[in-house]
């Protein structure tokens, strides 16, 4: 069990190494020993401010898409949360780094940043919540799972803030209200049994290529 949801340890189930090469990474492993060429990490960074205005669409999107007041409030919460706190924390981080707000706002997005982002809306436009949050799940999820494991196996103090920030209590907390309203969404849609679901299999490949798209990420970092 993975602590984030019933649907979450399934989808994770199904996606076999895609989940393990996006998680294991090599950029990911370079975090943890402290090894990941300094150039690389501030490369990342300017990708991922560019991707977490994306990222701020989706789930601006997923309110739009939410059919309960209940999922009304958590895509709200956490749309922002993004907006309000995570981007102007982000260029915090990136002038820490050393990086000018200019040069942040100046970054020319990367055609693999933007087949992710892209691909997530385009689940959202043409999809219900469902392929939506299929889609936003690997990356919500995911950080969580490699903060927490970074934090247990870290070997140096290079990247300890960034760690610490998916590792911490408040992340984690994320993680689980995303967990939760993914549970609450498909049971709502499809019934308690949606993994029997017709539309199962196709939220399945929706996770998996999300997923994928996160490892293609990673591999963009270690290539500025
Ligand atoms: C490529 C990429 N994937 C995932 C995240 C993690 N992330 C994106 S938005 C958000 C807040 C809650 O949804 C978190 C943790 C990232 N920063 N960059």
């Amino acid at each position: 069990m993975s602590g984030y949801g019933t649907a979450f340890s399934l989808l994770r189930a199904q996606a076999g190494d895609a989940w393990r090469d996006y998680t294991r990474h090599a950029f990911v492993e370079g975090l943890k020993d402290g090894t990941l060429p300094r150039a690389a990490f501030l490369h990342y960074l300017r990708q991922d401010y560019v991707f977490l205005i994306h990222f701020s669409r989706a789930w601006a999107l997923a309110v739009v898409k939410a059919e309960t007041h209940d999922e009304m409030l958590a895509a709200v919460a956490t749309l922002n949360a993004l907006v309000t706190d995570e981007l102007k924390l982000h260029i915090g981080i990136c002038e820490a780094a050393g990086l000018s707000q200019a040069e942040v706002f100046a970054t020319k997005e990367r055609p693999e940043n933007l087949a992710y982002t892209r691909f997530v809306l385009e689940a959202g436009y043409s999809g219900d919540l469902l392929d939506l949050l299929a889609a936003l799940a690997p990356c919500v999820m995911g950080y969580g799972e490699i903060g927490t494991r970074l934090a247990a196996e870290t070997t140096s103090d290079s990247y300890a803030d960034w760690i610490a920030t998916y590792a911490g209590a408040e992340y984690q907390e994320a993680c689980r209200a995303a967990g939760t309203l993914l549970d609450a969404a498909l049971i709502h849609r499809l019934g308690a049994d949606y993994a029997s679901s017709p539309r199962w299999d196709r939220l399945c490949r929706t996770f998996r290529t999300a997923t994928e798209l996160e490892a293609g990420f990673w591999q963009m970092g270690l290539t500025p």
